[in-house]
Order: structure tokens, then C-alpha cells, then sequence
């Protein structure tokens, strides 16, 4: 395996660490959801053959295609590569990750009895992945790596609606119409993504992001209702390890304050509210990550440039700041784009106003 990370340093004093603690930085940290895979023709290559699944399975693969982006752009943090329906694999579901679809679930979750058929996830279920965690953190030195999971509401749409769903109606009937099957099931699956984020902190994570991308199709009183305890079980999970923890989710601007109160140091923003804007629903607690559109990677650098120091800017109304698209990386997007958004996100921001020096 080719090496051209930072072998020195301690993780836990990296920018991205200290951003999300609101301590200040040498430069604002950037790295990208979904930077791992996608648009990298080495993922591509690598991944021939192998299905998503059992790719995050496999340690080897695992660590090289976690650092594939590391080593490209120079991004201050590698996010493990994984999917947030792993855990529910490992605990017995049946579901697959369907390529240019997403995951499609064998047999929908919908009734008290389906709820109480669902397993918990033993750690030992996951020991690749925690063999993963520690291949990656040994090359990564100083560079922090990210675990992740999906948060309860997330994950109860995909086994609700059985697949990728527009309406989420299944899952909000449920909420309504059978809120005591409905907390059932989040209670299990905050159990479950808090055992999978757990387990990656423990192995050597430096930080955690819980991904509730859908939750947005909540309004806030449903979200406070419904939601937020089972996110806030979740977070809890890795509460004692001393590790920040990011909340992140699409469309949630009216939910940014609720979703930090469920136990995150940093909230993420997709491109709908500016990041000053953000700071101010958040209050001084938080420290923000986002919020670049990433279809506006396919604009003429001109255009992209001027975006990414307004962003920039913004960020210094909150506490701390981390460099990010407003949700993951698009399929066809020129990885030259991405590694000279981070060459531009780190030399203008270097010995910024809250740099230290
Ligand atoms: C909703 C969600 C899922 N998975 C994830 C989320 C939350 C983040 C978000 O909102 O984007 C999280 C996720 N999925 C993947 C990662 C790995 C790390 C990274 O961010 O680079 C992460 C953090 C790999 C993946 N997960 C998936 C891929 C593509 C599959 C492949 O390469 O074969 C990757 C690299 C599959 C997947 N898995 C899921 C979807 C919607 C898809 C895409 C389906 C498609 O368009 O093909 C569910």
C-alpha cells in the first residue's frame, strides 16, 4: 500500500478535532461525505467484483478504501467506509445494497410482531469492524478518522418502506398511527447504531457522525416527539469516551437547534441555510459542518472560488468550523474539483482569525 499520509501527531489535537470542540486551528478543517468511493476511479477499480456489502466486510478493503481520499485530497479527517444499513445487516436483517438505488429490505418492518422479531447487534458481531478501525487508524498517525452510523429515524425509513422512499408514509403512519410500536423500534435501532458507533470509537475513532439524512421530512414538534430521544439514545452511546460527536441531516433547518440539544458538538447544515444563519439557531454551543452544495462542484472554478470563501467566512459566527459539502459527494464529480476545494479551503483560511499561531 503506497503511503503518503502524516505519520505524527496525535489525532485527538487535529484541526477537525479541535474545530468541533471550538478550540482554534491552523487552518479550517475540510473533508466531504461520501468522500470514500463515488467519484474516485481507484474505488472504482478496487470494488470490481466485490459487492457493497461485502466490500464493508472485508478489512483490507476497507482500509485501503478508506484512505483512497486521504492520500488524493489531502482532506483533514478519512470517514470510515461503511453504510449505515452494516449494523443491521450484522444484527440478522436481510437487507442489500441495490447499486444505483440504495438499500432494498427483504421484509418491511410494519407491525408490533415484526418489531419484536428485530435483532440486537452483539459487538462481537462486528469484530471486522473494529480490526478495520484499528488497520486504519495505525496508517492514518495523525489524521482522525470518523465513525459513523445511521441515526433511528433514518434507518426506521429504510426497513419501514423497504427501500429508498420520496413520502416516507409508511413510517409516518406508523409514527401517528402506533407511536408504542414506532418507539419500540427506534429504541432498538438507537441500540444498534449506538453498539456500531461504539465500537468504532473504542477501536480508535476520533470522532463520531450520526447521519439522519431524511429526517428533514419532519416537522420540529414531530421531530421533538418522536425523534429526537432515540437520536439522543444513540449519541449517548459514546458520551463517556470523550470523542466529538456530529449530527448531521438534509432539509432539517428548522430542526438545527433540536438535533444539536440531542447530544452532538456540531451540527451539520446542507446548503439551504447559510452557516451564519445556522450559528445563530444553534446559540454559541455548537460548532457548525457544511455547507457547500455539491452540485455546484460541476461550476466553472470563477464561480465555485467566491462561494467557498463566503462559506468561509460565515463560519466564523459559530464556534467552530468544519469544511464540508452540504450532503455527500455526487456520483460524477471530477475529483480534481475536490482536491483543489481543499488546497483553497486550507490556504485561505491559514492564520485566519481563529487560527492559532
Ligand atoms: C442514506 C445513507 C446510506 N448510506 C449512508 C447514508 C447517509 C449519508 C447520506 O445521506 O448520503 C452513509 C454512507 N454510505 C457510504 C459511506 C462511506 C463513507 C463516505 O462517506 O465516503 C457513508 C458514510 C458508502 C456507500 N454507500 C453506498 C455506496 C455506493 C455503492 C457502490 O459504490 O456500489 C457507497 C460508496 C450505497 C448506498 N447506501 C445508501 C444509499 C442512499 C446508497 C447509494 C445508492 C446508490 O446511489 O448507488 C444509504
Amino acid at each position: 500500500m503506497s503511503l503518503e499520509l502524516p505519520t505524527t501527531g496525535d489525532p485527538r489535537d487535529s484541526d477537525l478535532v479541535r474545530a468541533a470542540r471550538g478550540l482554534p486551528v491552523r487552518r479550517t478543517p475540510v473533508w466531504f461525505m461520501r468522500q470514500a468511493g463515488r467519484s474516485l476511479p481507484e474505488y472504482r477499480a478496487i470494488r470490481e467484483g466485490t459487492s457493497m456489502l461485502q466490500a464493508c466486510r472485508t478489512p483490507d478493503l476497507v482500509t485501503e478504501i478508506t484512505l483512497q481520499p486521504v492520500r488524493r485530497h489531502g482532506v483533514d479527517a478519512a470517514i470510515f467506509f461503511s453504510d449505515i444499513v452494516v449494523p443491521l445487516q450484522a444484527a440478522g436483517v436481510d437487507v442489500q445494497i441495490v447499486p444505483g438505488v440504495g438499500p432494498v429490505v427483504a421484509n418491511p418492518i410494519r407491525t408490533a410482531a415484526d418489531v419484536a422479531a428485530l435483532p440486537s447487534l452483539q459487538p462481537d458481531a462486528v469484530e471486522d469492524i473494529a480490526t478495520s478501525v484499528r488497520q486504519i487508524t495505525a496508517e492514518l498517525g495523525g489524521v482522525p478518522l470518523i465513525g459513523f452510523a445511521g441515526a433511528p429515524f433514518t434507518l426506521a425509513s429504510y426497513l419501514i418502506e423497504g427501500g429508498p422512499s420520496k413520502n416516507h408514509e409508511h413510517t409516518k403512519a406508523l409514527m401517528a398511527g402506533a407511536p408504542e410500536v414506532w418507539n419500540a423500534l427506534c429504541a432498538k435501532l438507537a441500540d444498534i447504531s449506538g453498539t456500531f458507533l461504539r465500537v468504532q470509537a473504542s477501536a480508535g475513532a476520533s470522532a463520531v457522525q450520526l447521519f439522519d439524512s431524511w429526517v428533514g421530512a419532519l416537522s420540529l414538534p414531530d421531530y421533538l416527539r418522536h425523534v429526537q430521544p432515540h437520536s439522543a439514545a444513540a449519541l449517548a452511546a459514546v458520551a463517556d469516551l470523550d470523542i466529538p460527536r456530529i449530527h448531521f441531516g438534509v432539509g432539517t433547518g428548522e430542526l438545527l437547534a433540536a438535533m444539536g440539544q440531542a447530544g452532538a458538538d456540531v451540527v451539520g447544515v446542507d446548503f439551504r441555510v447559510p452557516l451564519d444563519v445556522a450559528a445563530e439557531r444553534l446559540g454559541d454551543a455548537y460548532a457548525v459542518q457544511g455547507n457547500l452544495d455539491p452540485a455546484l462542484l460541476f461550476a466553472p472554478w470563477e464561480a465555485l472560488q467566491p462561494v467557498i470563501a463566503d462559506i468561509l467566512t460565515r463560519g466564523k459566527s459559530a464556534p467552530g468550523h468544519i469544511f464540508n459539502l452540504g450532503h455527500g459527494v455526487l456520483p460524477d464529480t471530477d475529483p480534481e474539483v475536490l482536491t483543489r476545494v481543499v488546497e483553497e479551503v486550507h490556504a485561505s483560511s491559514a492564520n485566519g482569525q481563529n487560527s492559532v499561531n
